[in-house]
Protein backbone atom coordinates (compact mmCIF):
# COMPACT_ATOMS: atom_id res chain seq x y z
CA UNK A 1 0.00 0.00 0.00
CA UNK A 2 1.04 2.97 -0.97
CA UNK A 3 2.39 5.46 2.14
CA UNK A 4 -0.32 8.60 2.00
CA UNK A 5 2.27 12.20 1.23
CA UNK A 6 1.27 13.41 4.50
CA UNK A 7 -0.98 12.21 7.69
CA UNK A 8 -2.31 14.21 10.62
CA UNK A 9 -3.85 12.99 13.41
CA UNK A 10 -5.12 15.41 16.35
CA UNK A 11 -2.70 18.47 15.46
CA UNK A 12 -3.57 21.23 18.13
CA UNK A 13 -1.93 24.24 18.76
CA UNK A 14 -2.70 26.68 20.83
CA UNK A 15 -0.87 30.51 20.85
CA UNK A 16 -1.49 31.38 24.72
CA UNK A 17 -5.73 31.16 24.80
CA UNK A 18 -6.00 31.26 21.41
CA UNK A 19 -6.41 27.65 19.85
CA UNK A 20 -5.02 28.12 16.21
CA UNK A 21 -5.56 24.55 15.00
CA UNK A 22 -8.01 22.04 16.78
CA UNK A 23 -8.03 18.22 16.40
CA UNK A 24 -6.92 18.21 12.81
CA UNK A 25 -7.20 15.19 11.21
CA UNK A 26 -6.42 14.55 7.41
CA UNK A 27 -4.26 12.71 4.83
CA UNK A 28 -3.35 13.84 1.59
CA UNK A 29 -2.68 10.77 -0.91
CA UNK A 30 0.90 11.22 -3.29
CA UNK A 31 0.36 12.68 -6.60
CA UNK A 32 -2.35 14.96 -5.15
CA UNK A 33 -2.84 18.45 -5.42
CA UNK A 34 -4.57 20.02 -2.17
CA UNK A 35 -5.66 22.98 -1.14
CA UNK A 36 -5.96 23.91 2.64
CA UNK A 37 -8.36 27.19 2.38
CA UNK A 38 -9.77 29.30 4.65
CA UNK A 39 -10.22 32.54 5.78
CA UNK A 40 -7.42 34.60 7.29
CA UNK A 41 -6.30 33.87 10.68
CA UNK A 42 -8.07 30.28 10.17
CA UNK A 43 -4.88 28.10 10.86
CA UNK A 44 -3.57 27.55 7.22
CA UNK A 45 -0.11 28.89 7.84
CA UNK A 46 0.04 27.12 11.32
CA UNK A 47 -0.62 23.54 9.84
CA UNK A 48 1.89 24.39 7.12
CA UNK A 49 4.45 25.24 9.62
CA UNK A 50 4.05 22.49 12.11
CA UNK A 51 4.20 19.46 8.81
CA UNK A 52 7.25 21.61 7.79
CA UNK A 53 8.85 21.36 10.74
CA UNK A 54 9.23 25.25 12.30
CA UNK A 55 6.37 25.02 15.03
CA UNK A 56 5.24 21.89 17.25
CA UNK A 57 2.27 21.31 18.13
CA UNK A 58 0.60 21.10 21.04
CA UNK A 59 -1.16 17.88 20.57
CA UNK A 60 -1.39 14.84 17.50
CA UNK A 61 1.21 13.55 14.93
CA UNK A 62 1.83 14.09 11.81
CA UNK A 63 3.73 12.32 9.00
CA UNK A 64 5.06 13.85 6.32
CA UNK A 65 6.80 11.28 3.42
CA UNK A 66 7.14 8.90 6.06
CA UNK A 67 9.15 11.28 8.38
CA UNK A 68 7.73 12.95 11.67
CA UNK A 69 8.38 16.44 11.44
CA UNK A 70 8.56 17.22 15.08
CA UNK A 71 10.92 14.44 15.48
CA UNK A 72 12.93 15.49 12.95
CA UNK A 73 12.27 18.99 11.74
CA UNK A 74 15.85 19.07 9.67
CA UNK A 75 14.64 15.86 7.95
CA UNK A 76 11.76 16.92 6.91
CA UNK A 77 12.81 20.51 5.67
CA UNK A 78 15.39 18.46 3.47
CA UNK A 79 12.97 16.60 1.24
CA UNK A 80 10.25 18.74 1.08
CA UNK A 81 9.86 22.48 -0.40
CA UNK A 82 8.57 25.31 1.16
CA UNK A 83 7.25 28.72 -0.04
CA UNK A 84 5.91 30.78 2.95
CA UNK A 85 3.52 33.53 1.91
CA UNK A 86 5.58 37.23 1.44
CA UNK A 87 9.25 36.01 1.46
CA UNK A 88 11.42 37.65 -1.30
CA UNK A 89 14.96 36.82 -2.33
CA UNK A 90 17.43 39.19 -0.64
CA UNK A 91 17.23 42.56 -2.48
CA UNK A 92 20.66 42.78 -2.81
CA UNK A 93 21.05 39.40 -4.83
CA UNK A 94 20.21 38.88 -8.34
CA UNK A 95 18.12 35.58 -8.89
CA UNK A 96 20.92 33.17 -10.05
CA UNK A 97 22.83 34.47 -7.23
CA UNK A 98 19.94 33.56 -4.85
CA UNK A 99 19.72 30.67 -6.60
CA UNK A 100 23.31 29.16 -6.09
CA UNK A 101 23.02 30.31 -2.74
CA UNK A 102 19.99 27.46 -2.37
CA UNK A 103 21.81 24.99 -4.54
CA UNK A 104 24.80 25.42 -1.87
CA UNK A 105 22.58 24.69 1.08
CA UNK A 106 20.60 21.78 -0.60
CA UNK A 107 24.08 20.48 -2.12
CA UNK A 108 23.26 19.84 -5.37
CA UNK A 109 26.03 20.02 -8.05
CA UNK A 110 24.45 20.84 -10.78
CA UNK A 111 22.67 23.72 -9.53
CA UNK A 112 23.83 26.20 -13.17
CA UNK A 113 21.41 23.55 -14.98
CA UNK A 114 18.31 24.07 -12.87
CA UNK A 115 18.48 27.21 -12.82
CA UNK A 116 18.03 27.49 -16.46
CA UNK A 117 15.91 24.77 -16.35
CA UNK A 118 13.44 26.58 -14.00
CA UNK A 119 14.11 30.19 -14.80
CA UNK A 120 12.69 29.04 -18.28
CA UNK A 121 9.61 27.55 -16.88
CA UNK A 122 8.88 30.10 -14.84
CA UNK A 123 9.60 32.48 -17.43
CA UNK A 124 12.64 34.52 -15.57
CA UNK A 125 15.59 33.78 -17.63
CA UNK A 126 15.40 37.48 -18.75
CA UNK A 127 16.09 38.90 -15.47
CA UNK A 128 18.32 36.30 -13.76
CA UNK A 129 21.12 38.73 -13.22
CA UNK A 130 19.32 41.62 -12.38
CA UNK A 131 19.04 42.55 -8.49
CA UNK A 132 16.31 41.57 -6.54
CA UNK A 133 15.56 45.16 -5.96
CA UNK A 134 14.98 46.16 -9.60
CA UNK A 135 12.39 43.48 -9.83
CA UNK A 136 8.51 43.37 -10.17
CA UNK A 137 6.68 41.68 -7.05
CA UNK A 138 5.64 39.39 -9.79
CA UNK A 139 9.31 39.01 -10.54
CA UNK A 140 10.41 38.09 -7.16
CA UNK A 141 7.18 35.76 -7.01
CA UNK A 142 8.36 33.46 -9.57
CA UNK A 143 11.84 33.76 -8.86
CA UNK A 144 11.09 32.34 -4.96
CA UNK A 145 8.57 29.72 -6.70
CA UNK A 146 11.89 28.37 -8.96
CA UNK A 147 14.12 28.47 -5.25
CA UNK A 148 11.00 26.11 -4.37
CA UNK A 149 11.18 24.08 -6.93
CA UNK A 150 14.78 23.61 -7.74
CA UNK A 151 16.07 20.35 -6.03
CA UNK A 152 13.09 18.32 -7.32
CA UNK A 153 11.14 17.67 -4.33
CA UNK A 154 8.53 15.24 -4.02
CA UNK A 155 6.21 16.84 -2.02
CA UNK A 156 5.57 21.15 -1.53
CA UNK A 157 4.06 23.36 0.65
CA UNK A 158 3.04 26.94 -1.20
CA UNK A 159 1.44 29.58 0.72
CA UNK A 160 -0.66 31.44 -1.40
CA UNK A 161 1.17 30.15 -4.87
CA UNK A 162 -0.65 32.89 -7.03
CA UNK A 163 -0.53 36.03 -5.20
CA UNK A 164 1.39 39.18 -7.28
CA UNK A 165 1.21 37.28 -10.46
CA UNK A 166 -0.60 38.55 -13.74
CA UNK A 167 -3.51 36.36 -15.36
CA UNK A 168 -1.10 35.41 -17.75
CA UNK A 169 1.48 34.39 -15.51
CA UNK A 170 -1.31 32.80 -13.22
CA UNK A 171 -1.95 30.41 -15.81
CA UNK A 172 1.84 29.65 -16.60
CA UNK A 173 2.39 28.51 -13.22
CA UNK A 174 -1.23 27.30 -12.72
CA UNK A 175 0.27 24.52 -15.50
CA UNK A 176 3.92 23.84 -14.27
CA UNK A 177 1.80 23.14 -10.83
CA UNK A 178 -0.07 20.56 -12.27
CA UNK A 179 2.47 19.16 -14.54
CA UNK A 180 4.41 18.86 -11.28
CA UNK A 181 1.88 16.64 -9.74
CA UNK A 182 0.57 14.96 -13.32
CA UNK A 183 4.84 13.33 -12.55
CA UNK A 184 3.58 12.13 -9.33
CA UNK A 185 4.38 15.01 -6.78
CA UNK A 186 2.30 16.21 -4.18
CA UNK A 187 1.31 19.86 -3.47
CA UNK A 188 -0.10 20.93 -0.68
CA UNK A 189 -1.47 24.77 -1.28
CA UNK A 190 -3.05 27.03 1.34
CA UNK A 191 -5.03 29.82 -0.05
CA UNK A 192 -7.73 32.30 0.82
CA UNK A 193 -9.09 32.47 -2.80
CA UNK A 194 -11.94 30.39 -3.56
CA UNK A 195 -11.39 30.55 -7.52
CA UNK A 196 -7.25 29.51 -6.70
CA UNK A 197 -8.58 26.74 -5.02
CA UNK A 198 -11.76 25.14 -7.56
CA UNK A 199 -9.24 25.71 -10.50
CA UNK A 200 -6.24 24.64 -9.43
CA UNK A 201 -6.91 21.55 -6.83
CA UNK A 202 -8.09 17.80 -6.97
CA UNK A 203 -9.45 18.25 -3.45
CA UNK A 204 -10.16 21.02 -0.68
CA UNK A 205 -10.18 21.30 3.28
CA UNK A 206 -12.25 23.69 4.37
CA UNK A 207 -10.65 25.04 7.82
CA UNK A 208 -12.30 27.86 9.84
CA UNK A 209 -11.40 29.10 13.79
CA UNK A 210 -9.10 26.41 13.41
CA UNK A 211 -11.03 23.58 12.90
CA UNK A 212 -11.71 21.30 9.38
CA UNK A 213 -15.42 21.74 8.37
CA UNK A 214 -14.75 19.26 5.41
CA UNK A 215 -12.76 18.17 2.31
CA UNK A 216 -14.55 17.94 -0.55
CA UNK A 217 -13.28 16.89 -3.87
CA UNK A 218 -13.31 20.10 -6.74
CA UNK A 219 -13.78 18.16 -10.01
CA UNK A 220 -17.60 18.29 -10.03
CA UNK A 221 -17.55 22.00 -8.79
CA UNK A 222 -17.13 25.46 -10.55
CA UNK A 223 -15.86 28.25 -8.76
CA UNK A 224 -19.73 29.43 -7.76
CA UNK A 225 -20.58 25.61 -6.12
CA UNK A 226 -17.27 26.12 -4.58
CA UNK A 227 -17.72 29.85 -3.46
CA UNK A 228 -21.31 28.85 -2.20
CA UNK A 229 -20.59 25.45 -0.37
CA UNK A 230 -17.81 27.60 1.44
CA UNK A 231 -19.79 30.09 2.77
CA UNK A 232 -22.14 27.49 3.73
CA UNK A 233 -19.59 25.71 5.94
CA UNK A 234 -17.86 28.66 7.42
CA UNK A 235 -19.21 30.12 10.52
CA UNK A 236 -20.43 34.00 9.45
CA UNK A 237 -19.31 32.76 5.52
CA UNK A 238 -22.82 33.99 4.07
CA UNK A 239 -21.76 37.61 5.29
CA UNK A 240 -18.28 37.04 5.17
CA UNK A 241 -17.21 36.43 1.54
CA UNK A 242 -16.86 39.78 -0.70
CA UNK A 243 -15.75 39.17 -4.37
CA UNK A 244 -12.24 40.75 -4.97
CA UNK A 245 -10.95 38.98 -7.93
CA UNK A 246 -7.65 40.10 -8.51
CA UNK A 247 -6.73 36.66 -8.86
CA UNK A 248 -9.35 35.18 -6.88
CA UNK A 249 -12.12 35.03 -4.98
CA UNK A 250 -11.44 36.44 -1.45
CA UNK A 251 -12.52 35.27 1.74
CA UNK A 252 -12.91 38.22 3.99
CA UNK A 253 -11.60 37.67 7.45
CA UNK A 254 -13.67 36.14 10.37
CA UNK A 255 -13.56 36.69 13.73
CA UNK A 256 -11.27 34.01 14.46
CA UNK A 257 -8.47 36.83 15.38
CA UNK A 258 -5.86 39.19 13.75
CA UNK A 259 -4.59 38.35 10.68
CA UNK A 260 -0.89 36.74 11.24
N1 LIG B 1 3.23 33.25 16.61
C1 LIG B 1 1.96 33.50 16.94
N2 LIG B 1 1.65 33.95 18.16
C2 LIG B 1 0.38 34.20 18.53
N3 LIG B 1 -0.69 34.02 17.70
C3 LIG B 1 -0.44 33.58 16.46
C4 LIG B 1 0.89 33.30 16.02
N4 LIG B 1 0.82 32.89 14.74
C5 LIG B 1 -0.48 32.89 14.39
N5 LIG B 1 -1.23 33.31 15.44
C6 LIG B 1 -2.71 33.41 15.46
O1 LIG B 1 -3.21 32.10 15.18
C7 LIG B 1 -4.34 32.17 14.32
C8 LIG B 1 -4.06 31.36 13.05
O2 LIG B 1 -3.04 32.03 12.33
P1 LIG B 1 -2.49 31.49 10.96
O3 LIG B 1 -1.39 32.41 10.54
O4 LIG B 1 -2.17 30.05 11.07
O5 LIG B 1 -3.76 31.68 10.01
P2 LIG B 1 -3.88 31.76 8.42
O6 LIG B 1 -5.09 30.99 8.07
O7 LIG B 1 -2.60 31.35 7.79
O8 LIG B 1 -4.12 33.30 8.16
P3 LIG B 1 -3.78 34.22 6.85
O9 LIG B 1 -4.66 33.76 5.75
O10 LIG B 1 -4.13 35.58 7.35
O11 LIG B 1 -2.30 34.06 6.58
C9 LIG B 1 -4.58 33.65 14.07
O12 LIG B 1 -5.58 34.09 14.96
C10 LIG B 1 -3.24 34.29 14.38
O13 LIG B 1 -3.40 35.61 14.83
Amino acid sequence: MTVPAIETDGLTKQYGDLTALADLSLTVESGALFGLLGPNGSGKTTTIEILTGQRKPDAGTASVLGIDPVANPREVREVVGILPEREDPPSFLTPREYLRFIGDVRELDDIDDRIERWADRLEFSETLDTVAADLSEGQRQRVMLGGTFVHDPELVFIDEPLVNLDPILQERVKRELRAYCNNGNTLFLSTHFVDVAADLCDRVGILDGGHLKGTQETAEFDDDDLLSYFMKTVEGGDMAIAAGRSGGVAAEPNEGGPDS
